[in-house]
């Protein structure tokens, strides 16, 4: 199809009015509770949902979760405490004060819990409860994440921050708004089209909400008091009056990160959709124990479950037979390091029959010879001990190895600049994480899990991480850096929003090829969508942002010897993917409104088959320039997903192939999906990729090509009017003092100050210059104890270099002229 004919296609008006990006994911880390004085008010401060669909209107008033310091602002106070006397005394403090659930993180976090909270946490729910039950009438759904956009974006109007000062986030996100906006006017600028913006990654939300939600004749009828649908779904079903709602949220992720809460509540509840279930149809194993760092604070007592519970479904007659507890709890009975798992039948391979040829080995990592006797360093052994592990060595960087070029993008803990290495000159992504931020909203366990996915692939279409290593007061990942930015930007500057059907199958293919790598190492990833996609130099994709995903098994543990390799096609060998994460089910909400997978709507647990249902979205996304699902608001939607049939703009450009495999994949009942047998080899099977050469992607002529415009970034007259700012910022200790101290790090005691009361620019400053903290010196009972600080091996370095053509500079996309020729097995070896 050329570009003219790419025109004629129908235009989704709304379209261009429509932004996203943002993860549901990142802002709705915290449960909720039951607030009787919040400000919101759904008849004064915005209409409620007139969506019709839905049966129950039963509306309810939620707010954010009482954290403990939100109860009791006090406790947030560093407690005198001499075992705290590390520098790291600071976080351990606020995380202890944000942790009531004892088994959410650390032992000794629990051990230090105070039973105040856990009390307030019980009583807070007893009330939500007890609310539930008597309260009729007029309930807001407030959540942290509207608390937090309201004072992101209305900093000056937002009634959540006046009203509620006491929110966690009040003061810190006021400060952000200004630097997300300066943000915005930086990614405007990374683009020529301005039809559709970005937006930053937290969304503004209306100020109250409509609970009432989907309506489904095929899929039975929820209400907020079903219980089916996690806190998250419900919050997410905006209405669209609130005057703060000024853009739309369909990008924004979604993550109820209480993973924990949602199993047992997935746990407990009778689904539905199950005809004939009269019980408990899942158990609860715990396998990744060494990410057992995160959690929320606002579980329940008998709600404690170790980050990240997985749920693994069984079938009924699965059920009936007498399960080996050892099995359930995911025990590997190995003895011996490299022995083959025996019958292990069950939860590693699902039961599935057809996976003899696997045969996993454990790697169970030994203990390692001690060779400093008593003086050997605390160190965490998360990475260390991986297979993947000898690709790395001890971190060889600091924050001061790296210079600021430019801000990339910004999360809603984490912001991505463009650095330079100092006595390197090469470009490098390093996305930095307040520490702080983190504990704050429960992220903790969300970047171990980005950086335990970022160590351990190793594939041409996922972004390379060069090193991680942190500071006091942030964590650090050091990535490639991604020259042509978001794929969604790209798909920005066509005309037409989107991109012929040749182009699309290219795209679809690396998509696949990543997705069929992270399922093989056991990763769901849970949040495809443009904006995730970023752009190598070269024109290839590369996946990023891996904070949602979730590692379905302990992939360290297993190693293929014999992959089970499909016949019968006439390429490459298949392998099942299916199989790594066969058995698994998850309830977290987690995803990108337009592109979440009726499974995770319904509340019902899902599988790695939600990402081939986003891959069917993106693929719709990329041909017609919009999403097939999107209604109104987000009732709309969330019903379109599960109601409506898949339909397609009139345009025969589109082969019947391609509309099949869209259909195939946006199948709504999950085990009828594409890929529900073998992964992604079911989706590589399909006739639509009958000429794409697997084994050659990386090899093929990219159809759009990033490219430099002459105006690039004026990084020499950044640098150095940089320079000239030659002392550190004024600092404020935490007593209030002013420790005004010149940029003479030794002399800085970074321990005393508290980072969030500096301005941004002062932070920002900090950020790259403050020393690192080597592993060995974050005490064990350190919430970010377990982040290891490593650098990959030398000879893995294919980052750019700077000076390499401007490439700090703006980027246009230029449509490759040799994609045409070159595409094939045939030409790459006439090359
Ligand atoms: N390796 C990279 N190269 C170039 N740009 C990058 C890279 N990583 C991230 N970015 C930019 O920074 C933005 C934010 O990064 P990322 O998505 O990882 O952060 P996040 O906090 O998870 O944000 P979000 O809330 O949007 O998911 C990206 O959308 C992208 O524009």
């Amino acid at each position: 199809m050329t570009d003219n004919q790419q025109q004629t296609l129908e235009q989704p008006t709304s379209f261009s009015e429509r932004s996203r990006s943002v993860s549901f994911s990142k802002l709705l880390s915290k449960s909720w509770r039951w607030n009787s004085n919040s400000t919101g008010n759904g008849s004064t401060q915005g209409s409620t949902s007139s969506h019709d669909n839905s049966p129950s209107q039963s509306n309810v008033k939620l707010t954010e979760m009482g954290e403990p310091k939100n109860l009791l602002p006090e406790t947030i106070v560093t407690p005198a405490d001499p075992d705290m006397s590390s520098r790291f005394s600071k976080f351990k403090s606020i995380f202890q004060s944000n942790n009531t659930s004892p088994a959410n993180y650390t032992s000794t976090a629990s051990k230090n819990s105070s039973k105040q909270p856990d009390t307030l946490q019980i009583e807070t729910k007893e009330k939500k409860l007890s609310n539930m039950i008597t309260e009729p009438q007029s309930p807001v759904l407030r959540s942290p994440m509207h608390a937090h956009l309201e004072a992101h974006y209305h900093p000056y109007t937002s009634p959540t921050s006046k009203s509620n000062p006491r929110s966690p986030m009040s003061e810190p996100l006021n400060q952000e708004s200004s630097y997300q906006q300066q943000n915005l006017v930086n990614n405007d600028n990374n683009i020529n089209s301005g039809s559709r913006k970005r937006s930053p990654s937290a969304p503004v939300l209306p100020k109250s909400h409509d609970i009432s939600v989907i309506d489904n004749d095929t899929y039975n009828s929820f209400s907020m008091n079903s219980g089916y649908l996690p806190p998250a779904a419900l919050s997410s079903t905006s209405t669209t009056s609130s005057p703060y709602q000024t853009r739309n949220l369909s990008n924004i992720s979604l993550n109820d990160i209480k993973e924990d809460e949602q199993v047992n509540k997935f746990n407990q509840y009778k689904s539905p959709l199950r005809k004939g279930s009269s019980g408990p149809i899942q158990k609860i194993v715990s396998p990744l124990k060494t990410v057992s760092q995160g959690g929320s604070p606002n579980e329940s007592q008998e709600n404690i479950q170790p980050f990240p519970s997985i749920i693994v479904g069984l079938t009924d007659e699965e059920m009936d037979e007498p399960q080996d507890e050892s099995i359930l709890r995911n025990e590997i009975k190995t003895p011996q390091l490299g022995s083959p798992i025996k019958e292990n039948k069950k939860l590693l391979i699902g039961g599935n029959k057809e996976i003899t040829d696997i045969t996993i080995l454990d790697f169970q990592p030994t203990e390692p010879p001690k060779v400093f006797g008593d003086k050997e360093p605390k160190r965490s052994q998360r990475l260390r001990t991986k297979s993947f592990s000898n690709k790395f060595k001890d971190i060889t960087v600091s924050p001061k190895s790296f210079e600021k070029v430019r801000l990339l993008g910004q999360g809603d803990v984490g912001k991505v600049f463009l650095v330079k290495q100092k006595n390197t000159n090469r470009l490098y992504a390093l996305k930095v994480f307040s520490k702080s931020q983190m504990i704050k909203r429960n992220k903790v366990k969300r970047v171990l899990v980005e950086q335990d996915i970022l160590a351990t692939s190793n594939h041409p279409f996922i972004v390379t991480l060069y090193h991680s290593f942190q500071s006091e007061d942030y964590l650090y990942l050091c990535m490639e850096y991604c020259m042509g930015g978001e794929f969604f930007r790209a798909l920005q500057t066509r005309k037409s929003k989107c991109i012929c059907e040749d182009d699309a199958r290219f795209y679809t293919s690396e998509v696949t090829a990543a997705l069929e790598y992270l399922h093989l190492l056991g990763f769901i990833y849970r949040d495809l969508k443009p904006e995730n996609i970023l752009l190598h130099r070269s024109g290839h994709i590369m996946l990023s942002d891996f904070d949602l995903s979730i590692q379905t098994q302990d992939a360290k543990n297993f190693k293929i010897k014999s992959p089970m390799i499909t016949s019968g096609h006439n390429q490459s060998a298949m392998i099942d993917t299916k199989i790594f994460s066969d058995g698994f089910r998850t309830n977290s909400f987690v995803g990108t409104e337009e592109y979440i997978a009726p499974e995770v709507i319904r509340g019902n647990g899902h599988t790695a088959a939600v990402d081939w249902w986003t891959l069917g979205i993106l693929i719709y996304e990329m041909l017609f320039g919009m999403t097939p699902f999107k209604g109104a608001d987000t009732n709309k939607t969330f019903s379109n997903i599960l109601k409506n049939d898949i339909t397609f703009p009139n345009n025969n450009d589109i082969s019947r192939h391609c509309k099949d495999l869209i259909k195939k994949l946006l199948c709504k009942n999950e085990s009828k999906r594409l890929g529900c047998k073998m992964g992604a080899a079911d989706i590589k099977r399909h006739p639509f990729f009958k000429k794409v050469q697997w084994s050659f992607l990386r090899n093929q002529e990219p159809p759009l090509i990033p490219k430099l415009t002459e105006n690039g970034f004026d990084f020499v007259a950044t640098s150095a009017k940089n320079k000239k700012i030659k002392n550190m910022p004024s600092k404020k200790s935490q007593d209030g003092t002013n420790t005004d101290k010149p940029n003479d790090e030794s002399k800085i005691d970074y321990s005393k100050i508290d980072i969030s009361l500096l301005s941004l620019e002062d932070q920002e400053k900090v950020m790259f210059d403050e020393p690192v903290a080597n592993d060995d010196e974050v005490p064990e009972d350190d919430p970010f104890h377990n982040f290891n600080s490593m650098s990959l091996m030398e000879k893995d370095n294919d980052s750019m270099i700077y000076g390499d053509n401007n490439s700090y500079g703006k980027i246009a996309y230029t449509p490759n002229s040799n994609r045409s020729r070159s595409n094939s097995h045939r030409a790459f070896f006439k090359k």
